[in-house]
């Protein structure tokens, strides 16, 4: 039976669009662009070794710009292929002070693209080459991304308080005189969301005389207090972030490759780090209770649909659409002028070294991939390795 509503040619076009975005060639022409401009990073990175001793502000600040190289590719992936754009509940008076200042930032981690929605907020405020966090020790082991990461001083642990506190206290202290306004980011709940870390956690709360969450595993309060304390005089505010996504998605990283669009709201709160108790146990009882209203926040969010105060949709920046169409085609070039060259020689072996080699790239980029998904998250907060 023919439709009423014959399919318009711009709809069409879109369905088009939207086809080649699901397309294997086109994931592995980005996958290719964000591997060989991550080795090439990594390659400049190594690059500034010599510079550090001589120089150490300015080997940091090319390490930022080459960090933003990278890191916005992923940022341009989710705004500009999948269109996902992070609407901002925030005070509009603090809304100024974002970017201008150092920042330690509490984040829910409930979502496997909770990172690139970061990354998405940071690039609206200019901190994206900066900023950093604290992050488990596996990831530093990442292709491309967590050898990147060395370079900009992001503070990796491995969960295990009497062997991550000496360096972490130092990593911390070395950001005293970063050269670049940054963001340090904090998921208190050392892991993510599951149904079944979730339980242990609580049973954690009860057994300690505290509310139980709904949305959130009970938070760990060390880093924090270590954080806050060692970077008092450095950092001006916590910004205490609640992402959530409307009707009920649950987004993946594999889902914005295929050009999926996904509705992150994200409720941001400024908080005056003079106004974070300095004892201990104070400051384990204000995290809590900030980890209280962030758990209210998110079940208003699952009634309502949205997080109090005002709204607002900052534009996307065009300079990560910009750096990612640059590495494109600068790296497409020589892969074009590879594959004609490939198809005259009529080699088979040459041909099957090019498919060989556009498999490893797949496989590669599928199993970072993987890192991001929950279902593969570690056994960190279950009984297993419970102290
Ligand atoms: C939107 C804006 C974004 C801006 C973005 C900016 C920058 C982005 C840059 C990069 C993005 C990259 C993204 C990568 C993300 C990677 C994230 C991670 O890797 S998360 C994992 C690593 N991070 C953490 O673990 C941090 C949180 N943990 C801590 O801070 C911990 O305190 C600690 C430092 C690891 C130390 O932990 P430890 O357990 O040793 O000590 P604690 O005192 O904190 O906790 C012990 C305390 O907890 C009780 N307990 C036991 N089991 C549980 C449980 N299952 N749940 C809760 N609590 C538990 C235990 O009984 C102890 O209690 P007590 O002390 O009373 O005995
Ligand atoms: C143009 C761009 C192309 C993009 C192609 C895709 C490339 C793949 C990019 C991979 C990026 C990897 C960033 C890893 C960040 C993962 C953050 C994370 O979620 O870590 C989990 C930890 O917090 C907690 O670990 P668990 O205890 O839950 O286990």
């Amino acid at each position: 039976m023919s439709s009423h509503f014959p399919i318009s040619a711009e709809e069409g076009k879109m369905g088009l669009v939207q086809w080649l975005k699901g397309q294997f060639l086109c994931h592995l022409v980005i996958c290719y662009g964000f591997l060989v401009s991550g080795l090439l990073v990594n390659l400049l990175q190594i690059c500034t070794l010599p510079l550090w001793p001589i120089n150490k502000q300015l080997a940091r600040r090319i390490n930022c710009k080459l960090g933003y190289c990278l890191t916005s590719q992923s940022v341009a992936l989710l705004e500009w292929w999948s269109g996902t754009e992070v609407v901002l509940y925030t005070d509009p008076e603090n809304y100024r002070l974002y970017g201008k200042e150092n920042a330690i930032v509490v984040l829910n981690h409930n979502f496997e693209i909770d990172f690139l929605c970061g990354w998405t907020f940071c690039d609206i405020f200019g901190v994206l080459g900066a900023s950093k966090c604290l992050a488990k020790k596996e990831l530093s082991y990442l292709p491309v991304i967590g050898w990147m990461w060395y370079f900009l001083e992001m503070v990796f642990i491995k969960r295990k308080w009497e062997e991550d506190k000496r360096n972490f206290v130092q990593s911390l202290q070395n950001l005293r005189d970063y050269p670049e306004n940054f963001w340090f980011l904090l998921h208190c709940e050392g892991t993510r969301f599951t149904e079944e870390k979730h339980q242990v956690s609580m049973e954690v709360a009860e057994k300690k005389g505290l509310p139980k969450l709904k949305h959130h595993l009970l938070p760990r309060t060390k880093g924090f207090w270590v954080a806050v304390q060692n970077l008092r005089g450095t950092v001006a505010a916590v910004y205490c972030c609640t992402l959530n996504f409307r009707n009920n998605e649950t987004p993946t990283l594999l889902g914005v490759l295929n050009g999926e669009k996904y509705h992150p709201d994200l409720y941001v709160r400024r908080i005056p780090l003079e106004s974070i108790p300095e004892d201990e146990a104070e400051c384990s009882a204000w995290l809590h209770k900030l980890y209280q209203e962030k758990d209210k926040f998110q079940e208003d969010y699952s009634q309502t649909g949205c997080f109090p105060g005002p709204k607002v949709t900052p534009p996307r920046r065009s300079w990560a659409l910009i750096n990612w169409l640059g590495w494109t085609c600068l790296l497409l070039y020589p892969l074009c002028l590879l594959l004609v060259q490939l198809v005259k020689s009529g080699s088979i072996l040459t041909i099957l070294a090019t498919v060989g080699f556009c498999a490893a790239v797949s496989v590669g980029v599928r199993w970072m991939i993987g890192q991001t998904e929950i279902k593969r998250s570690s056994s960190y907060g279950v009984p297993l390795n419970n102290k």
